[in-house]
């Protein structure tokens, strides 16, 4: 299996008789940016949510650094070094953006972080900056537009110095242009080591920042290729547009 950072073998998970995961298996490294893509309803956020502890898998295993994390709380797996962010965030109605970004130093919101003297140094100020949020710094976090929440959410989940980064869709509701600096973002955290796991439907954001895509489609992996290749692997094509298509006829 490839990765040792992380790994999945097996997992499965099923909502009733609706099989949404099937006993997949992949792995990341670390430095790692992989894409997790597929059709809407392909199971991406379920196989987040069960990697990050928010949903019990129904069998195989996940480890993290070797450890084994399958069905371990969410909280103890942030406390690992695996940190999510969520498609439609919420934001805490009494604390400010800068201090929503403080508390993502301390690797959770939990009530001692809050309580603790808040330290405003460089790199939050470099945060706010570089995902444009320095002008709404001292505005209550939940009076964000939908975009801004998004950012701030990603921003926060750097702050906490993860070792494993997962994206739920981070560009959707964001601006064309703030996707670019998205891009150069992550890759300035995946130089120092931080690997990154995004679900996402934005192509050009994947192909410019991925070097490997793993595709999911009705639970099972159909491809763990590069962004490159997509286009060109059949069973992706067909995936997405539910019916066999002439090879290179498709930008994915
Ligand atoms: N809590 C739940 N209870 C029942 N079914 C669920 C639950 N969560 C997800 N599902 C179902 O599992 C399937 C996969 O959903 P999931 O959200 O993982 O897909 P996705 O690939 O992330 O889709 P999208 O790209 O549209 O966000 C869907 O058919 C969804 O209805």
């Amino acid at each position: 299996m490839a990765g040792n950072l992380l790994e999945l073998k097996d997992v499965s998970k099923a909502f009733g008789a609706h099989k949404v995961l099937d006993r997949i298996s992949f792995g990341l490294s670390a430095g790692e940016i992989v894409g997790l893509l597929g059709p809407n309803g392909s199971g991406k956020s379920t196989a987040l949510n069960v990697i990050s502890g928010f949903l019990p898998s129904d069998g195989g295993e996940i480890r993290l650094e070797g450890d084994n994390i399958t069905n371990v709380s969410a909280q103890r797996i942030t406390g690992h070094g695996l940190v999510r962010t969520f498609q439609l965030p919420s934001m805490p109605h009494r604390m400010t953006v800068r201090e929503v970004l403080q508390a993502g130093a301390s690797g959770n919101a939990s009530l001692a972080s809050m309580l603790k003297p808040f330290r405003f140094d460089d790199e939050l100020d470099e945060l706010l900056e570089s995902f444009r949020l320095t002008h709404v710094a001292d505005l209550p976090a939940s009076a964000l537009s939908g975009g801004q929440k998004k950012l701030l959410s990603v921003a926060t989940a750097l702050r906490s110095k993860p070792k494993l980064l997962c994206l739920d869709e981070p560009t959707a509701g964001v601006h064309p242009n703030l996707r670019a600096d998205m891009v150069t973002i992550l890759k300035r955290y995946r130089d120092k080591g931080v690997a990154i796991l995004v679900v996402e439907h934005d192509m050009l954001f994947i192909r410019e920042l991925c070097s490997r895509c793993v595709v999911l489609d009705r639970g099972e992996i159909i491809a763990d290729c590069a962004p490159r290749e997509l286009e060109d692997n059949a069973r992706v094509v067909e995936a997405y547009l539910g019916k066999a298509v002439e090879k290179g006829k498709v930008a994915l």
